[in-house]
Formats: structure tokens, C-alpha cells, sequence
């Protein structure tokens, strides 16, 4: 039997699946935490990556193996590829200011969407390069090289052997990689930091772009959404929606999109297609802090939501509880609103985080659904994926059909599918078992469109700047 291996290094943990070549069946696997926090060292996910893999038995026979990692991270290496400060990560929120000045810069946001199809957001690696330009100009003189979390785990996987590497799905998302025209964009670069930088090569996906000192080949890797649709076997007019630290909602596309509101982030994939797709800041760990708060555990939150009636008695909750991207908000905090004597009970507090968490995402897919036509159904997939009451909820907020697959660990899953691909030369055909599929019944449907309503409501009223990026009040559904 043949054995490849994929690894899952996302914002909380880093996660080693290894799977048979042939059918993608996982046979075994290792995880290990990561740092909190938003500026973490680089070196710290060699370290977890390590301790993953510390049993030798787990890489046994592995042939290949890739890496999807958390996407934009910022990694700044100088002249002879050492660190020069800590890794600015995705959900890092400080260069939002630069973000806007980025944008008015170029001429506006629709500027940004026609060149790489995506309009900046603190998130984006472009913005925290102009940051480190305006913050720490000693750093940005001695920055000789970026690359992303993904790119700087598969070169220490080779030990420095060959010249850092990246795919196009990681590279669209740094904002100075056209992915249509597949070329860096060495202008925004300059423009961002004001020098020239060395950039990883954009390998293929189906390249063995070096090897690990024990000899496994190692493919380019991607970023971990794309991993994760590459795990799930991502087609056109379905949608995967993510519940790890982020929640994302992505589908695929055979042509790049460029919204202009910056909802819809045009990145590509990792097949050569591409992966329009919207993000939030608050996943998964919103509903760990209503765990925290009810003082439950989340198997009893979800039991508490589950007992709650849809609507959660009139409670909405805008889930910004580490700011926003999507709407961009970076310093927007979440908000528990409609109390009553009546409705404060601690089964709509937990029903309305996951209503709320959920809603963000939904409308997301509404986004979605106008750039790149219907949406007929739903993967989940994330840690938070896990929870009975998301699985449950989820068709009364999206009013589509939701499936759960047998693919838990998509990304680690997705990014072995990758090494296989490399090692044999034809991209194998995994199955996706779906363990259950959740059809909206019509009550549900009449609870997603209200939800929906309420919730668009709400969020103008606290916020109206969004009235202002919304791309069409009326249909968001
Ligand atoms: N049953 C569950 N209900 C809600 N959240 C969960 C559940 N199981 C795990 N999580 C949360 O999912 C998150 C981890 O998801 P994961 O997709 O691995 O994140 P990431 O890839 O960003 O590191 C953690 O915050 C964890 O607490
Ligand atoms: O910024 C994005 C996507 O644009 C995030 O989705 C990151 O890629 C982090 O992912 P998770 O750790 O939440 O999986």
C-alpha cells in the first residue's frame, strides 16, 4: 500500500492525517497545539508540526506529503532566510488603517478587485507589509524575503534544501498575486512595503518540489480552504462553509470573480480553478465563549440551543467579538441585543451565538450566489462542524440543504490528495462519504428567510456603514 501524508497548520493546531494513496482512507494521525494570539513566531509551527510527528510510527511508508496552511500570515525572512519578527497572522487586525490607505491609494476598492480580485482588509499579507513599512521601518529595510505560513512549514519540511515555494491558491491571497494572469504583482509589492521583495516560485500542483531529509517528496501545499475544498472534492454550484477560528464560506469557479464591495474574496484554488470566497473573524470560538459564559460544556450548548425555538425567542447576536472583516469592522465588538424578561434564558443565549455565527456566513453565501450563480447545497466542515445544533440549525439560516461528511479533517485530507497527485501524477479520485444530509423543511425555510431579514435589519441599524458594501439589501436572503 501506498501512504501519503497531509498536514492541517491552521490558526489553533496543527493536524497530520496519513492516508492510503488509492482511496484517501486516513490510517493514521497526529495533532499538536499551537500559540495564541494573533503575532506568533513562525518557528513555533515547526515546533507543533514536530511534536505532531514525534512518534515515528506515524510517517511510516509516507511516500509524499503536503502542507494547507492558515492563509496570509505574514512571514518576513531577511537576506540569509532568518526570521526578522513574528509572524503576523490572518486575524491580526492591526493594519487596517494601511488596508484603507492601500485602497484609496490605488484609486478605490474596484481598483484592487480588477487587479487581483480581491479588495484588502487587515487580513490580506499586502496590508501588513505597508504596516511594517509605517511601524517598524528598521524591520521593512531588512525584509529581503515574504512568504506565507504554508510556504515556510513545506521548506523547513525539505530543510532548506530549495528556494521557498507556494502554490497559487496561497499566493491569490496575498493581494499582489494575479492569479488570472498567474504573475506577482512586483508593483503592489513596492507600492505596500516600498522596496522589492524575493517572492516564493508558484509551483504546480502536481509538482514534487523537493524532498525531506528522510526522502518523502513534498508537494507545493496551499492554502486551507483550499485544501479543504481540494479534501472535499469541491464542484461548482456547491458551497463548503468552515467553522474553525475563521468561518469561511467558499465555492468554486471556473473564472475568477472581482467583487468590488470586498465582501468576496477572488481566490484561486489549488486544481487551477478558483475559490471566490468570504470570510469571517468569528468561527468557532464565538461559541466556545458562550460555552464559557452559560459555564457549559459545548456538547450542553448545544443541547441548550437545540431546545430553543428558531429565532431564539427575538435575540440577535452580532458575533464581532474579535472585530470584523466581513462586514469590514475591525473595531466592532459583538452585541447581544432584544433581551426581554421573558426570551433571557440561557437555551436563546446559546441558540442566537450559533443563529448569529451562522447568519454571517449565510449571508455570505447570498454574496456568493450573486457572483457566481445558485448554490444548491452546503458542506460543513471545521471544528465547530462537530456540534449537533450547528448541524441542525444551520438549514433554518441557510434555507439549503446541509451535508456532513465523512471527511472530517478536510484540510489535512485535502493536502494529502495534493501529495498524491504530485507523487503519481494524476490528481486521485477520493470519495466523500456524506454521513448525513439536513434538508430545510419548509418551516425552515420561513425561519431563514426571517432570521435573515431581522438580522440585515439589526446590523444596519448598529452599524450603517454596511449599507454602504451590502451589494443588494433587497435580495440577501
Ligand atoms: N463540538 C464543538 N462545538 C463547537 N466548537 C467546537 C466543537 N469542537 C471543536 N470546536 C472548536 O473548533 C475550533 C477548532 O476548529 P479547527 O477547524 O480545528 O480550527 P483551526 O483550523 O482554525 O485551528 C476550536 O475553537 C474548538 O473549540
Ligand atoms: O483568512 C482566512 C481566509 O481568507 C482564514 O480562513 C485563514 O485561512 C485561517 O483559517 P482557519 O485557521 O480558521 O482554518
Amino acid at each position: 500500500m501506498t501512504y501519503v501524508a497531509g498536514v492541517d497548520s491552521s490558526t489553533q493546531s496543527v493536524k497530520v492525517v496519513v492516508c492510503d494513496a488509492e482511496t484517501g482512507a486516513v490510517v493514521r494521525s497526529g495533532r499538536a497545539a499551537h500559540p495564541d494570539g494573533t503575532e506568533v513566531t513562525a518557528a513555533a509551527w515547526w515546533d507543533a508540526y514536530r511534536s505532531a510527528t514525534a512518534d515515528p510510527a506515524l510517517l511510516d511508508g509516507v511516500e509524499a506529503l503536503a502542507v494547507g496552511g492558515q492563509q496570509h500570515g505574514m512571514v518576513t525572512l531577511d537576506e540569509s532566510g532568518e526570521l526578522v519578527r513574528d509572524a503576523l497572522l490572518w486575524n491580526d487586525n492591526r493594519s487596517a488603517r494601511d488596508a484603507r490607505d492601500l485602497i484609496d491609494e490605488l484609486g478605490g476598492a474596484a481598483a484592487w478587485a480588477d487587479a487581483v480580485g480581491t479588495v484588502p482588509v487587515a487580513s490580506m499579507t499586502v496590508t501588513k507589509l505597508r504596516w511594517l513599512a509605517r511601524a517598524e521601518p528598521e524591520h521593512a529595510a531588512r525584509t529581503h524575503a515574504v512568504v506565507l505560513p504554508h510556504d515556510w512549514l513545506t521548506w523547513q519540511l525539505g530543510g532548506r534544501s530549495f528556494d521557498p515555494v507556494t502554490d497559487r491558491g496561497d499566493a491569490s491571497g496575498t493581494c499582489y498575486f494575479d492569479a488570472t494572469a498567474d504573475r506577482y504583482r512586483d508593483d503592489l509589492v513596492r507600492r505596500a512595503i516600498g522596496h522589492d521583495l524575493a517572492l516564493p516560485r508558484v509551483a504546480r500542483p502536481d509538482e514534487v518540489v523537493g524532498h525531506t531529509p528522510e526522502g518523502i517528496a513534498i508537494a507545493a501545499g496551499t492554502g486551507d480552504n483550499m485544501a479543504a475544498g481540494l479534501g472535499l472534492g469541491l464542484r461548482e454550484q456547491e458551497a463548503v462553509v468552515s467553522l474553525g477560528t475563521s468561518g469561511t464560506a467558499f465555492t468554486r469557479s471556473t473564472a475568477q470573480t472581482h467583487e468590488p464591495t470586498g465582501t468576496v474574496a477572488g481566490f484561486a484554488d489549488a486544481t487551477g480553478a478558483f475559490l471566490p470566497l468570504v470570510c469571517t473573524l468569528n468561527g468557532a470560538r464565538n461559541l466556545v465563549a458562550a460555552a464559557e459564559l452559560l459555564g457549559v460544556s459545548l456538547d450542553e450548548l448545544s443541547r441548550l440551543a437545540l431546545s430553543a425555538e428558531p429565532g431564539s425567542g427575538g435575540l440577535t447576536f452580532l458575533p464581532y467579538l474579535e472585530g470584523e472583516r466581513t462586514p469590514p469592522l475591525p473595531d466592532a465588538r459583538g452585541e447581544l441585543l432584544g433581551l426581554t424578561l421573558r426570551n433571557m434564558t440561557p437555551a436563546n443565549v446559546a441558540r442566537a451565538t450559533i443563529e448569529g455565527v451562522l447568519w454571517s456566513l449565510a449571508y455570505g453565501v447570498q454574496v456568493l450566489q450573486e457572483q457566481t450563480g445558485p448554490v444548491t447545497a452546503i458542506t460543513l466542515t471545521g471544528g465547530a462542524s462537530q456540534s449537533d445544533a450547528v448541524r441542525r440549525i444551520a438549514p433554518a439560516v441557510f434555507g439549503l440543504p446541509i451535508r456532513v461528511t465523512d471527511t472530517f479533517e478536510s484540510v489535512a485530507v485535502g493536502a494529502a490528495r495534493q501529495a498524491a497527485w504530485a507523487l503519481t501524477g494524476a490528481l486521485p479520485d477520493w470519495p466523500v462519504p456524506v454521513l448525513s444530509e439536513h434538508e430545510p423543511t419548509t418551516a425552515d425555510q420561513v425561519a431563514a428567510t426571517e432570521l435573515s431579514e431581522r438580522y440585515r435589519a439589526v446590523l444596519l441599524e448598529r452599524h450603517p456603514s454596511t449599507g454602504a458594501v451590502a451589494l443588494s439589501t433587497e435580495t440577501a436572503g
